[in-house]
């Protein structure tokens, strides 16, 4: 669909790519450059990622391990474009977020990113079906392909006998493949996905991991979780402790790390 007008440079290209990025929360608002800069006081504040520098490929899921509060959840929302960073750049191939107004960052992450979030974020009045095809809409297309495509991705995660059931009629498993299949159906260049299997039983889990390897084929996966065997599924996994970067696995480094 709105796939990303880049060349095509050769499955390892780099996707997203997060510069030393540092992300602090104030609690209040946030104080000006010139106050920061002189030290002016300021309101308390959350160092949650300190100068990460990750860069996400093509056709290849990447992990992100770490202890609660470890700047997981923070940095998938800054490769998404949800939060921007304090300092450093996120750049998604060859554009800078930071240089794109509010609407153009949410139009950029319909045409090229997916999003599973740890809430799901499924609206309770609408069917799986329809809470699937959402970011369609958004695009325009019209509904008989919306309803087409989601019902074949739900389908797709094992819920084509759920379609139109609604997420309060779901289990928390089943809203969590119905979060996925929505991230999927815009066809995106990157899915984003924070704890994707942490609902799900263990078969379920590995179903959806198999999906994840599949939709990784011909884009990039990144993901935040602290299941051994999620992580384990991924080609690289990257290990965070206190907003930094401890260190970087490789798949095999992973699984022995996991074992
Ligand atoms: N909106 C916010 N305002 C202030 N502090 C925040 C905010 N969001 C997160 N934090 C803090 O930032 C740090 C990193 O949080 P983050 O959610 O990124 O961690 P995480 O590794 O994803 O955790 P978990 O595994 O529990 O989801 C934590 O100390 C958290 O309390």
């Amino acid at each position: 669909m709105a796939r990303s007008a880049a060349p095509d440079t050769g499955a390892s290209s780099p996707v997203v790519t997060a510069d030393d990025v540092t992300k602090i929360y104030y609690r209040g608002s946030e104080p000006g450059r010139l106050a920061r800069i002189l030290g002016r006081s300021q309101p308390p504040a959350v160092r949650a990622v300190e100068s990460v520098s990750i860069t996400i490929s093509n056709e290849e899921i990447v992990g992100l391990a770490g202890p609660s509060g470890s700047g997981k959840s923070t940095i998938l929302h800054m490769l998404a474009g949800l939060k921007r960073p304090t300092s450093g750049t996120v750049l998604f191939r060859d554009t800078d977020l930071e240089t794109l107004s509010k609407r153009e960052r949410t139009r950029h992450r319909l045409e090229h990113i997916g999003v599973v979030f740890q809430q799901f974020h499924l609206l309770d009045s609408l069917s799986a079906r329809a809470n699937v095809a959402l970011p369609l809409v958004e695009l325009g297309i019209g509904k008989r392909q919306r309803r087409q495509r989601a019902a074949e991705l739900l389908e797709r995660v094992g819920l084509g006998d759920r379609i139109t059931h609604r997420p309060g009629e779901l289990s928390g498993g089943e809203q969590q493949r119905v979060a996925i299949a929505r991230a999927l159906i815009t066809d995106p260049d990157l899915v984003i996905a924070d704890e994707p299997t942490g609902e799900l039983d263990t078969d379920t889990g590995r179903t959806i991991l198999e999906t994840f390897r599949q939709v990784a084929e011909n884009r990039a996966v990144v993901l935040a979780s602290h299941d051994h065997e999620t992580l384990g599924s991924c080609d690289r996994l990257i290990q965070l402790r206190d907003g930094s970067v401890t260190d970087h696995l490789t798949q095999k480094e992973s699984i022995d790390e996991h074992s």
